[in-house]
């Protein structure tokens, strides 16, 4: 059984240094964080330590360096909007486990928060090795002294075996954050017991991660609503022309064969009617809207990209949320960074704001799509701070951080 967050607590950690795995992965444009949304999903837990007395050391990734130093990744913009929000004091540490997070780490007062910086900084934190990832969780340990304890706040990486996430749990006492906690408790009511019609809208661009969580979800979706990329291997295994379009050639009988078992599993499979179609990827291409049969017939031509779903398959999607009692939403219906293509992605948003259902959002992409397209995340359910990491757990993943806590 997994210790909660509030044991700890209970426990006593005045005084004493804690370890916080936090998410503070934000899009960066240069050093300005353009969602602050993790940002604000990890201070509630730093709050409750700081609240209590701990000397808080919150350890966190951005991006995906290569296992050094590389100023473009510092947790620097993160952990500055970080202290923004904040309502105690948040020190910055220049290196992950150097002579500066080391000092600033025992400097601590109680109360007071030390970012470290991004532990992908060392090469030892994704290692495969065993070894060296557990050499990293020892120093990453020893910046505790002798009474640490270690609590794991970050959802969005709780399905990496990396050593801030997994081998830290083995050398401290370890506890499950409020974040993970609600993160989890949500997405297992939506997998196993999901208020029905249950209704699933996949998306974005990464079609072959995803159509493992589409052969888990039939039949335990009512309706599996597909737009974005992933659309047009869909279509392509009904024999329908799909243009320039996001195509996975290889993923196309695999596509046939869920299309196939679906309807017997009790899962409707509802794909678009038609397509916004343009003659290049950019914001000010020419476009039309053409109906899936005849993508290739109009003005654009057959070498013409689908960047959106139109507005008779928006429609259709909106019709299918509204009865809906629960939704899981993950990856936008269409290139919404673009507004000639963002049609699809926001009427998925409105029908979903519009409806009783329980909804979720899971995915970092989308949850930008709807802060970026002026939604607020107080007008959905709950908005999952993980994209791979709640695909992980609906697709029935074993997931590294969560075995490491014993949950
Ligand atoms: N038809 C399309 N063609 C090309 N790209 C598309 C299309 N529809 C949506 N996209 C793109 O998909 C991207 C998001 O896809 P992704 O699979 O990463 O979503 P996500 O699961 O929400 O994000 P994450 O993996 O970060 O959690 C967006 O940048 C969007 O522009
Ligand atoms: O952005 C995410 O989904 C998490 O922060 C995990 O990041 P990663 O995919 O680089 O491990």
């Amino acid at each position: 059984m997994a210790h909660a967050l509030d044991e700890l607590i209970a426990d006593g950690v005045a005084g004493r240094r804690v370890l916080v795995r936090s998410d503070l992965n934000v899009p960066l444009d240069g050093s300005t964080v353009t969602d602050d949304g993790r940002v604000r999903a990890s201070l509630p837990v730093l709050k409750k330590l700081a609240d209590a007395g701990a000397r808080v050391i919150v350890m966190a990734h951005l991006g995906r360096p290569k296992g050094q130093p590389d100023p473009k990744y510092s947790i620097a913009p993160a952990a500055e909007k970080l202290a923004e929000l904040a309502d105690f004091p948040v020190r910055i540490a220049t290196d992950v486990v150097g002579e500066d997070a080391r000092a600033k780490a025992a400097a601590l007062a109680d109360g007071e928060v030390l970012v470290i910086e991004n532990v992908r900084f060392d090469a030892r934190e994704t290692s495969k090795d065993d070894a060296e990832r557990g050499a990293f969780a020892d120093e990453l340990a020893a910046l505790t002294g002798d009474d640490g304890a270690y609590v794991d706040d970050a959802f969005g990486a709780v399905h990496r075996k990396h050593a801030s996430v997994f081998d830290i749990a083995q050398r401290l006492p370890a506890y499950l954050g409020d974040l993970v906690k609600r993160e989890l408790d949500v997405l297992t009511k939506v997998v196993s017991d999901p208020e029905r019609p249950f209704v699933v809208v996949m998306g974005g661009s990464k079609v072959s991660d995803k159509l493992a969580v589409i052969e888990n979800l039939i039949g335990k979706a009512d309706s599996l609503l597909i737009g974005g990329g992933m659309v047009f291997t869909f279509l392509a295994a009904q024999g329908h022309p799909v243009g320039g379009s996001l195509l996975e050639k290889d993923q196309i009988e695999t596509v046939k064969d869920y299309l196939e078992k679906a309807p017997a599993a009790g899962t409707k499979i509802i794909l678009p009617v038609d397509i916004v179609y343009a003659a290049k990827f950019a914001a000010d291409a020419d476009h039309e809207v053409r109906p899936v049969d005849a993508i290739e017939s109009g003005r654009i031509g057959a070498s013409g990209l689908g960047l959106d779903i139109g507005p008779e398959s928006a429609k259709l999607f909106a019709d299918k949320i509204k009865g809906a009692r629960t939704v899981f939403w993950n990856g936008p219906a269409g290139v919404f960074e673009m507004e000639a293509f963002a049609g699809g992605t926001r009427a998925v948003a409105e029908a979903i704001v519009a409806s009783d259902a329980m909804s979720v959002i899971g995915g970092g992409d989308s949850a930008s799509a709807v802060r970026n397209l002026g939604f607020s995340d107080d007008q959905f359910g709950h908005i999952s701070t993980g994209g791979g990491a709640s695909l992980e757990f609906i697709e029935g993943k074993e997931l590294p951080g969560v075995v490491a806590l014993g949950v």
